[in-house]
């Protein structure tokens, strides 16, 4: 992706949006403009489509009216991952074949390689920097699925980081973590904005490592969801309705 396309367009410009599954609408007439790079807290009661709008932004859904990623309409564009523009971490992602925890990192670097190849020592070196900076360097000969969910959370986090795509979804990457890594994975895909030009969307529940973050939140509870800039009293305005019990 060329830095002239990333600068023309906005991240993501969502314009009367309508999705869902049959007989419920989910979202609705949701416009917004994301200027890249940005970091964005998605936030709402379960069941209020924050993993429905990722789906959609991931072409896994269809929607009407318009929702542009990097400039591009979403339905007719095929492959986004392969194309570097949409990294996406899902809520869970499971595997049921032994693999290194090493092996399954350097997978982030596909794109750079086709899945066939082999990798060069030098993807490896990306692949132990990324377990590094995830604080899981000391698992990478482990079996992956002998980790525990959180440890596996934090491996797929490194993987994605070697995608090196333009826009990021992670849909509630901090959910199985101790309160120690909740703060440390924050702190780095907020970094992934701040100083590598990402655009991040992470949805979560977890407000209370939001105030210290720049960027904006988007609460999905609302009646009229918009982007809100990040600060100590827009969370506490998002808290005080997600205390409430949720309007369907
Ligand atoms: N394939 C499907 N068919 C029908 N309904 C679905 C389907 N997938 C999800 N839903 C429903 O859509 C609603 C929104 O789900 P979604 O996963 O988007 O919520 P969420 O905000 O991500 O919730 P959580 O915080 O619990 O992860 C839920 O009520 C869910 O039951």
């Amino acid at each position: 992706m060329s830095q002239a396309l990333i600068t023309k367009h906005q991240a993501l410009q969502i314009e009367n949006l309508v999705a869902g599954y049959p007989g419920r609408v989910l979202v609705r007439n949701l416009f917004l403009c994301l200027p890249a790079p940005a970091f964005v807290a998605v936030v709402g009661h379960n069941g209020s489509g924050k993993t429905t709008l990722f789906r959609v932004l991931t072409g896994q859904l269809p929607y009407q009216g318009s929702v542009q990623l990097l400039g591009q309409e979403v339905r007719s564009l095929r492959r986004a991952a392969a194309a570097g523009l949409l990294g996406y971490l899902p809520q869970r992602g499971s595997i049921d074949f032994s693999v290194a925890v090493r092996e399954l990192v350097v997978m982030g670097r596909y794109r750079h390689h086709g899945l066939l190849s082999a990798y060069a020592p030098a993807d490896y070196a990306l692949a132990d920097a990324a377990l590094a900076q995830v604080g899981m360097a000391h698992l990478a000969a482990r079996d992956f699925t002998q980790l525990s969910g959180g440890e596996q959370q934090l491996v797929w986090l490194a993987q994605l980081s070697l995608q090196d795509a333009q826009v990021y979804l992670l849909d509630e990457p901090t959910q199985q973590l101790d309160v120690y890594y909740r703060r440390q994975v924050f702190g780095l895909v907020h970094q992934w904005a701040t100083t590598q030009g990402k655009t991040v969307l992470c949805s979560t529940h977890d407000l209370d490592n939001l105030p210290e973050l720049s960027g904006y939140l988007l609460n999905l509870s609302e009646a009229e969801p918009q982007l809100r800039p990040i600060s100590a009293a827009t969370v506490q305005a998002a808290r005080t309705c997600l205390e409430l019990a949720p309007q369907r």
